[in-house]
């Protein structure tokens, strides 16, 4: 390999810091801007993720207008109240105390969309895995994310709500498929842990537990960590 092709350490640590350090924001949102040009870089880093048959299915829609962030935070807090009365006793009210989305605190919103039929209904590589789009606009998601870190900007993934709302509010239509709102901004601190590992309501599970060697049809666990 050319060696300007190679990662140098120190950019190889940042990677790995970027990705340790990634954190789902959804609070203390500072009111600055987002400046343009970390904006760009940030969907370009979007636009930069791999697709089935080099689709590129996505479209970004950037929401500021406070009138639509009101909205889809009415919406949010209709399918917030039905996913809460899926819990019991103290779940219930641990439940009720997270804070599960930034939609009016955050200076901007993100819309990430599918459009399934960009090329046609015969997609390379999508013939038998048909999620294979979805998926994809989930890479750029991620991408987004991780760009964000590295911009110092907070990102979260709001998903509590209706897709029938998210079609209505950001006027998105049908064979289109909103796939993940994002509130970002520039905050204050980043959490070393999980919100949701942080509160208890869930923990970590150990990377050692979830990797198996496949062995003739068997499957053997193998520790990786050393
Ligand atoms: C597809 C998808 C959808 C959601 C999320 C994530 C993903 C990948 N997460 C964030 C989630 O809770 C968080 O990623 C995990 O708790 C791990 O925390 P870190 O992202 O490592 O900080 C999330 N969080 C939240 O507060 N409200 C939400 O609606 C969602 N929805």
């Amino acid at each position: 390999m050319m060696e300007e092709d190679n990662f140098s350490p120190e950019e190889r640590a940042a990677i790995y810091r970027c990705i340790r350090e990634r954190r789902d924001v959804r609070r203390n949102f500072l009111p600055d801007p987002v400046p343009p040009d970390v904006l760009a870089r940030v969907l370009a880093a979007g636009h930069a993720a791999p697709s089935v048959g080099f689709l590129q299915p996505w479209n970004f829609i950037v929401i500021r207008e406070s009138a639509t962030k009101e909205a889809l935070h009415a919406a949010f807090t209709r399918a917030n109240a039905e996913a809460a009365a899926m819990f019991e006793g103290e779940r219930a009210e641990l439940y009720r105390s997270l804070k599960l989305e930034g939609l009016r605190e955050a200076p901007l919103l993100l819309c990430v969309t599918c459009e399934r039929e960009r090329a046609g209904p015969v997609v390379l590589g999508r013939t038998h895995q048909s999620e294979m789009d979805i998926y994809s606009t989930v890479c750029a998601v991620e991408n987004i994310w991780l760009a964000a870190r590295a911009e110092n900007l907070g990102v979260g993934w709001v998903s509590i709500l209706a897709l029938a709302d998210l079609h209505r509010i950001l006027a998105i239509p049908d064979p289109i498929v909103p796939i993940a709102l994002l509130c970002m901004g520039y905050v204050d601190h980043f959490a070393h842990k999980p919100d949701l590992e942080r509160t208890g309501w869930r923990k970590r599970l150990a990377l050692d537990d979830l990797v198996f060697e496949e062995r003739f049809g068997e499957r053997e666990k193998t520790p990786v960590s050393g």
